[in-house]
Formats: structure tokens, C-alpha cells, sequence
């Protein structure tokens, strides 16, 4: 029987239209608590969201306030406070800690000219507006995207007269050593008031090649911390921060003496930063009166995330090895600002035990994270395949899950919280993301938390998924991490026509050391709607698992991880529920690599081929990627013929599949070179392939344009190689 599958273009972008309505939280921020008049306690909540608007071609963001009435322990009454308003030209924005002011970096145009500005609003005035760019003692402000963990930060000196935040720094003005400078221009210059002294003007410096942190980082160099006094109005650049690091990740320590921050070092080269936390850096702390530095943490580790108690008494950090993996298991560590004393308070998990606990797999904490008495601390993080909300007892290290008993087993992320109240966000395949808010329970106590829904999760009850767990045949074990099982996520339809096999896509993530969680997916929840069954495989080498399934992985790319993902098939096929003459295979970076094997190692067994940006040559790739993690990068004969063999393109000879290829121009990561060498081996073997090329976009093609229009792609070309 022939199956029900959407296949009519104007449905199918119908469909993707309606499901990329639901906005994403990006952010929610907790306001200090106010006691009304007749003793009641209430606090606001602001929030920030994301959504594509297809009209405009543009990804927005708006905010939405909420109250909550609370007695400390309990909420008593919560909702929406007013309706939604678009934010534009933000960059950054911090409300003070008492809530009397905010601080705005914003970006305009004025008479043409690109422009960043530092608000400072009080009450109903803007009291501030400071122009950053006329000042000229920094370059652009670095702003809050989806990497903002890495530097960028704006924030409130506790007495609330200081701001801070990174910038780039200023480059010396270059010039030609043939370049004469006419009387004029140097009178322009000054009635510009550039400020430019003939000193800082380097002759022969034009065209001198700045590393930057890679992809997603273009541009981003040289960080340097800038502070604002708001009275004084004056801006300043820190001195004190040694000139082989690039700090960020900075807030004001105890008794606003100095700044505490993370540094990355630039020796011996930078390296790229986005999704690769083990990159070598330490915490610092740089006195603001002397200007001396001091590291505060152990110098052959990669930390991140620096946390203050509510007590100003300690800061937890995550730290993991450096190079190795790119993401692992991560130890959280203590500092003791009072007696110097490191301390690891949760180490790494090499086999998850008993408990279940699987290891701390994160690459940022909640910008709060701590509970009020300073004991506590809160991590959202992969356990297995479903991100949980865990507690860490600083004192005994002893973890728990505040999340585990979640009838919906979706998946949690903490956005803030504030004297015990949380507001997180929990979501999975069939629930778009929702806003709760819930109590920490005592210490002591066993209880629950009750958690309170701020907005009506609006669930896809069309939509049906589970987790399945896989082991590993005899003869694929490990031999040197024996006994490893994996998992994935099967997502389908609802309800299926009796005897009705659905085509199934089978989806590898990338990383390779990623994760798929039970989360809200939007291609898979359209896929779904159309009719497709998903299949995410987290194969061994996914974090959240332990660090001995991380660690499996390195050494055996191209067999392990592509035998774990066919099993995995294998094994879902033998339910009889799905169709395997219809099996498609589909991922982006590293789970492009596992597609572009998949069809090579089992000859015609996948009917349809998307591979996002994906690896295809390891060793034609190390030397243009952003991530040339080989200790010197030296070329070496032996080492490149282990990357070839384990190189989808060794295999190419041998697809058959049909094969469409998205390709990001701008791509750091992996350059589109790897793409257009396996387009031009099909197209030589007359397999059929079809490229797709988004100018202006990286290695996340997540331009709104090119993402619907990837979307569409996708879908129309499973729909002619699977159904047609
Ligand atoms: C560390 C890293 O970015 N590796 C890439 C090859 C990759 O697979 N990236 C993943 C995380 C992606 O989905 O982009």
C-alpha cells in the first residue's frame, strides 16, 4: 500500500509556515522582589523571544512581562503582565540589581554612519546616551547572539555606578609606506576630532593577517574589557590583561575591587571557539586599582561560566581537558574567594553508576545559578538523551534531579533564578518550548518542585515519540570501552493507517561529540506532519552518556559511528512498522560525514541522501577548518592516509543514493570545499546530486532565507527520491 505522505509544495510550506509561528525563549530575567502595601510579595519577569518572520526575511525578538505573586515558598498567582513588543537595534540590555535602572548597547544608523550607543535608562528618562564609536577607545561592542558565552557581557558593578563589557580592541590606524598624507586630510582629521596621533598611524601594517576565534567569531580577535562610569561618564579600557589572552565571561568581584574573567589563550594560534569549549583558558581576577593580574584557576585546563554566590563568599566554574574532545564531560570546580582554595566539586563521570547520574555536560550555566543560601547550585544538562534541571550541593557534591519525575520527560533549561524561584523552559518533540516558574525546595527537604505554567503549552498532539536504547552487537563493541549502549529518538505520527509502513529519515547529529535531546525539533515536527517517521541517533561519542562513550569515538570515526547509526536503523526496521524501501538518511557537519558514509558503506540501502555542510575528506579539510585540532598541524604522510580512509570520500565510488547538498558560502568549519569535492566525485559517477549555495550565510545556515528555503529542499527531494 502506497503511503499518505504530504507531498504537495503548497501544503508542505503550509505546514512549515505554521510550525515556525512557535517562538524560542531566549532569555528571562528575574526583577527584584516588591512588597505591596497590604504585605503581599510580588516580582516581574522579563522575557525575550525569537521567531523567523518569513515575510520580512528576518529572525525577530520581542519581549513579554509577567508577574508573579509569591510567599517565598510558593507562587500564589502568576501571568502575563502586558503584551508582546518587538525589540529592535539592542545589542545588549541589563537591568541594575536593585531594578531602578537599565543599560542599553545600541546599534543605529545615524545620517548613514553605523553607530553603537550606552543607554542609561532611570525611572521613565533616558538618562544616558553615551556614543561609543565617537569615543574611538575600542572597537565594536561584542553583542549577545547565540555565542554570547563565550565573551560578551554587560554588567552592573554591585554599587551600581560602573558598567562593563567587552569590545574589540582599537587597531592602530595603517598605512601605506607610498601613501601622502595632504595638509588637508590632517586638518579634516582634526575637525573630525579623530584623535588619531601621528604615532599611532603604522606604516606597512595594511594588509597584516589578524587570527580571529572562527566561525561565528568573524572579526572577533582581540577582546578587551571596558568599563563606563556612569557619573563620570567616562569609558576606559582595562589595563592589567596579559596580551597573549583574550578575556570575557567578566563580572565585578566581591566589593567591586576588580574584575574576575575568563581568558583564552592566543599560543599558539586561535583556534575556533564555537561549539569547542576545551579550548586552553583559566579564570582570572584583575585588581582595578594596581592593575595586577591573577590567575585564579589552574592554567592546563579550558574553563568556563564563572558564577559569584549570592554570599559573594565563592565562584563555581565548569573546567574540562583541553584538546582531546571538543565537547566533553566537565568537572564543576569551586573557588574560595576568601581562602584562595580550589576545589572540584563534581568530578568527571567516566561510567555513569547506579544513581543514573551520567556527568555534567554544558558549555554554559544559567547566568544565575545559585541557590539563596549559597549551598546550592543549579545545572540544566543531557542526561542521556532528555536535558534535566540537577541541583549540585556544593558542600557534599551529592547530585539530584529536580526534572527526572516529569511525566512528559521533556527536556529543561534554567533561564534564572532568583531567591529559589526558577524560571525555566521545558519542551519536547510534541510540546513547543513553555515558561515555568517553580519554588527550590529546602535543603532538607524530598519535596517536589510544583511547577507553574506561565504560558499554556500548546502540545502537538499529532505528534508521538519515544527514546530507544541500543546495544551494540558483539563483534561492533569496543574493545578498549566495552559494553558502551546508546540511544535515539523516534518520532512519528500519532496515528497511522492500519497496515501502513511509514518512510523513515534517519538523522545523525553533528559534533561528533553532540547531543540529540528529547526537545522541541522543528524540521522533525514538520517532517512528522507530513507524514515521515524521524530517527535521531545519539551513537556512541554523544556527550551525556559518560566520558567513556566520548572517548570511544576518537580514532574510529567513519566505522564505529556509522555502525551505531545503521544498527540503529537495522533495529528499528525489524518492528515492521516502517518501510525499508524508503529510508532516508540526513545530517549536517559530522552527521553529514555519517550520511555521506552511510550511503557509501551500505551500497543502495538509503534511498535519499542530505548532507548540511558535512565533513567528506578529513584530510583535505584540516588545513582550511577553523578547528585544526592536531597538536602542531605539521603536514605528515602517515597521519593524512589515516584521514582518508576514514573519509566518506573513500567510499564514494561506491553510492548510488541521490544525494542533495546544502552549502553554507561562508562556512569556517567546514569550508564548502569538502561539499563541492564530494559534488564533483558524484557528478563525475553520474549519481544523481543536486547543490544548494547560501551566500552570506556560515556553518549554521540559519539565515531565515535559507533556512526555509532548506527546509523546502529537504522535504521535495525526500519526497522524489523516497515516494516518486
Ligand atoms: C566541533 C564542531 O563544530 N564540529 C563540526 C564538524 C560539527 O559537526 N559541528 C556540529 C556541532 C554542527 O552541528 O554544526
Amino acid at each position: 500500500m502506497d503511503i499518505q505522505v504530504k507531498t504537495d509544495p503548497e501544503e508542505i510550506s503550509g505546514l512549515y509556515r505554521e510550525l515556525n509561528l512557535l517562538p524560542g525563549l531566549s532569555r528571562a530575567d528575574l526583577g527584584p522582589v516588591i512588597t505591596s502595601q497590604y504585605g503581599g510579595k510580588y516580582c516581574n519577569i522579563y522575557t525575550e523571544w525569537t521567531q523567523q518572520d518569513l515575510e520580512r526575511n528576518e529572525s525577530i525578538k520581542f519581549c513579554r512581562q509577567y508577574v508573579v505573586f509569591h510567599d517565598d515558598k510558593s507562587v500564589v498567582f502568576s501571568g502575563p503582565s502586558g503584551n508582546c513588543t518587538e525589540i529592535k537595534g539592542e545589542l545588549l540590555s541589563k537591568d541594575s540589581p536593585s531594578g531602578e535602572m537599565k543599560a542599553v548597547v545600541r546599534e543605529c544608523s545615524v545620517k548613514g554612519d553605523d553607530k553603537q550607543f550606552l543607554e542609561v535608562w532611570s525611572k521613565n528618562i533616558k538618562a544616558k546616551s553615551i556614543d561609543l564609536t565617537a569615543l574611538k577607545k575600542h572597537g565594536k561592542v561584542y553583542g549577545d547572539d547565540q555565542l554570547s558565552c563565550l565573551f560578551s557581557c554587560l554588567v552592573w558593578s554591585h554599587s551600581e555606578t560602573h558598567l562593563l563589557y567587552v569590545a574589540e580592541r582599537k587597531r592602530p590606524k595603517a598605512q601605506s609606506f607610498f601613501q601622502t598624507e595632504s595638509p588637508e586630510s590632517i586638518g579634516h582629521e582634526k575637525e573630525m576630532d579623530l584623535k588619531v596621533e601621528p604615532k599611532e598611524k603604522t606604516k606597512g601594517e595594511q594588509f597584516v593577517f589578524y587570527e580571529d576565534w572562527g566561525e561565528a567569531l568573524v572579526g572577533k580577535s582581540c577582546p578587551v574589557l571596558c568599563v563606563l562610569d556612569i557619573e563620570g561618564n567616562n569609558v576606559s579600557v582595562l589595563e592589567g590583561v596579559p596580551e597573549d589572552i583574550s578575556p570575557g565571561q567578566a563580572f565585578w568581584a566581591p566589593g567591586d575591587t576588580g574584575l574576575v574573567f575568563v581568558g583564552w589563550r592566543h599560543e599558539p594560534f586561535r583556534l575556533g571557539l564555537k561549539s569547542c569549549p576545551n579550548r586552553r583558558s583559566s579564570l582570572f581576577y584583575v585588581d582595578l586599582t594596581g592593575g595586577e593580574c591573577e590567575q585564579l584557576s589552574s592554567g592546563g585546563s579550558a574553563v568556563c561560566s564563572p558564577r559569584l554566590s549570592p554570599d559573594q563568599c565563592r565562584i563555581v566554574y565548569l573546567e574540562c581537558g583541553v584538546f582531546g574532545p571538543h565537547m566533553q564531560c566537565s568537572r564543576l570546580c569551586m573557588y574560595d574567594w576568601y581562602t584562595k582554595k580550589r576545589s572540584v566539586v563534581v568530578d568527571v563521570v567516566e561510567r555513569p553508576g547506579e544513581d543514573g547520574f551520567t556527568g555534567l555536560y554544558s558549555s554554559q550555566l544559567s547566568r544565575h545559578c545559585w541557590s539563596a543560601d549559597s549551598q546550592r547550585v543549579l545545572v540544566a544538562c543531557p542526561q542521556r538523551s532528555r536535558k534535566d534541571l540537577l541541583v549540585v550541593d556544593v558542600t557534599t557534591g551529592r547530585v539530584s534531579s529536580l526534572t527526572a519525575k516529569d511525566e512528559h520527560m521533556s527536556s529543561w533549561s534554567l533561564l534564572d533564578v532568583e531567591r529559589d524561584l526558577m524560571v525555566v523552559c521545558c519542551s519536547s518533540p510534541s510540546r513547543p518550548p513553555s515558561l515555568s516558574v517553580g519554588f527550590l525546595p529546602s535543603k532538607d527537604t524530598q519535596e517536589d518542585v510544583l511547577w507553574v505554567p506561565l504560558e499554556e503549552a500548546q502540545s502537538q498532539t499529532d505528534i508521538a515519540w519515544r527514546v530507544l536504547t541500543f546495544r551494540p552487537p558483539a563483534d561492533q563493541d569496543n574493545r578498549q570501552y566495552p559494553g558502551l549502549d546508546f540511544e535515539g529518538l523516534l518520532i512519528q505520527p500519532k496515528e497511522v493507517q492500519e497496515g501502513l509502513k511509514l518512510p523513515l529519515v534517519v538523522v545523525p547529529h553533528g559534533g561528533p561529540h553532540s547531543v540529540a535531546v528529547a526537545q522541541w525539533l522543528l524540521s522533525p515536527a514538520v517532517f512528522c506532519r507530513m507524514g515521515f517517521a524521524v530517527l535521531l541517533v545519539n551513537y556512541r561519542g554523544s556527550i551525556g552518556f559518560g566520558q567513556d562513550s566520548i572517548l570511544s569515538l576518537p580514532g574510529n570515526v567513519g566505522s564505529q559511528d556509522v555502525q551505531d547509526v545503521h544498527f540503529a536503523v537495522q533495529s528499528v526496521l525489524q518492528d515492521g512498522l516502517f518501510d525499508q524501501q524508503k529510508v532516508a538518511v540526513s545530517g549536517g557537519s559530522h552527521g553529514g560525514f555519517l550520511a555521506c558514509h552511510l550511503i557509501g558503506q551500505y551500497q543502495g540501502f538509503y534511498r535519499a541522501c542530505v548532507a548540511f555542510n558535512p565533513v567528506t575528506n578529513l584530510a583535505s579539510m584540516v588545513g582550511s577548518t577553523d578547528i585544526p585540532d592536531c597538536p602542531e598541524c605539521l603536514p605528515d604522510a602517515a597521519v593524512w592516509e589515516q584521514m582518508l580512509s576514514k573519509s566518506p570520500i573513500k567510499h564514494v565510488t561506491k553510492v548510488k543514493t541521490p544525494v542533495l547538498l546544502l552549502l553554507g558560502e561562508e562556512d569556517r568549519r567546514v569550508p564548502n570545499q569538502q561539499g563541492l569535492e564530494f559534488y564533483r566525485a558524484l557528478k563525475a559517477l553520474k549519481v544523481p546530486v543536486r547543490l544548494l549555495w547560501y551566500p552570506g550565510n556560515n556553518h549554521s545556515l540559519s539565515k531565515v532565507d535559507a533556512e526555509s528555503d532548506a527546509f523546502m529542499g529537504v522535504a521535495l527531494w525526500l519526497v522524489q527520491h523516497l515516494l516518486g
